[in-house]
């Protein structure tokens, strides 16, 4: 732990040009993480802090409320609904004890609607839940849209749609989740170093949208080095915080490491407790995640194109086994991660 900062680059995609998708390409082979700015890419940033309200009223709601639609319950579905303290254990080789988080996984919606039951304070706001998750899918789209130039895929293979067309959402179900993240201060810290507030892992997904507020930090990457910097929540305060000039933060999941043959890197990251010097006027963190999936059958093999190609020769990687379906890896990750702990009744 050594809470030097990472230096993430933030990148302005509001002209998606060849530039712009080289550039995107770059910074996600060096550092699997990048900024992109919240300048009109479809995403106003009072949806985002209307949906940080929301998160707030609902993980202070009673835990009965929460309760009601448990990860755990049949009728939540698989890897749907509310997540517990310590529910979720994401590095389980090293963890004795689940995640310090609570959590609200939401599935893919359905014509507008939820498919999965859910509690109250976010009952009353679906329609408005529904909407952002749709914004958070296309910007994924334009950024997918942007890698596929970046990568420069033949168009004998899907060209620039390379991608896109593997995420269209009207061609079959994935595994994209939405999900609301709560954890809160303690008036201790734990005493045992193996605690954490999510612990280090890489996301299963294509990519990731992180939604982070000032004066919340905790997020950390795993620099080439092996050492642990940390994210900020604004890589380029003003003097004058806004949090309308925060940039997204996007993450690279294992799939698109697959699809890249390992150009593009799936960097490992947890989210830590305040240092025991802050922790006593420390703020709870909320953040809040769309994990981006492929289509559930969707096969991971490298992309076609020179640039891959190029890295592969480089790097001598080589694509073992048979190839996997995105459904089959998140299935493998699922079992990981929540262990014996939720048992998913009845549900596919
Ligand atoms: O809360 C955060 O900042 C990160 C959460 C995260 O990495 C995850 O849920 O996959
Ligand atoms: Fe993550």
């Amino acid at each position: 732990m050594n809470g030097d900062s990472a230096n993430i680059p933030v990148i302005d995609i509001s002209s998606p040009t060849v530039e712009v998708a080289k550039a995107l390409v770059n910074a996600s082979s060096t550092y699997g993480f990048v900024f992109v700015k919240n300048n009109d890419i479809g995403i106003p940033p009072q949806d985002i802090s209307d949906m940080f309200e929301l998160s707030k009223t609902f993980f202070q709601s009673p835990v009965e409320i929460k309760e009601e639609c448990s990860i755990n319950s049949a009728k939540s579905g698989k890897n749907r609904g509310w997540l517990s303290m310590h529910t979720e254990t994401l590095d389980p080789s090293n963890q004795k004890k689940g995640d310090y988080k609570e959590a609200f996984n939401f599935g893919e919606f359905v014509n507008g609607k939820a498919d999965q039951p859910l509690p109250g304070p976010l009952a009353a706001r679906e329609d408005d839940i529904g909407q952002f998750i749709d914004k958070c899918h296309n910007l994924c789209i334009k950024i997918l849209d942007l890698f596929a130039i970046g990568l420069e895929i033949p168009e004998s293979a899907g060209g620039p749609s390379f991608f896109t067309t593997r995420h269209d959402r009207s061609k079959g179900p994935s595994g994209s989740v939405f999900r609301l993240l709560y954890y809160p201060t303690l008036p201790f810290l734990p005493t045992d170093p193996l605690d954490i507030r999510a612990g280090a892992h890489s996301d299963y997904g294509s990519i990731t949208l992180l939604f982070q507020l000032p004066g919340q930090p905790g997020l950390e990457i795993l620099t080439p080095s092996n050492t642990w910097a940390s994210v900020p929540v604004d890589p380029s305060p003003s003097s004058n915080p806004n949090p309308s000039s925060i940039p997204i933060l996007v993450n690279i999941g294992d799939l698109l490491s697959y699809w890249t043959a390992g150009l593009l890197k799936s960097t490992v990251h947890r989210v830590i407790f305040p240092y025991a010097e802050e922790n006593k006027g420390a703020q709870d963190r909320y953040s809040i995640a769309y994990f981006c999936h492929p289509l559930d059958d969707a096969t991971l093999v490298p992309v076609p194109g020179p640039v891959v190609e190029e890295h592969v020769k480089r790097a001598g990687e080589e694509m073992n086994g048979a190839p996997m379906t995105a459904r089959e890896h998140l299935n493998a990750r699922l079992e990981a991660t929540y262990g014996a702990k939720v048992k998913f009744e009845g549900s596919g």
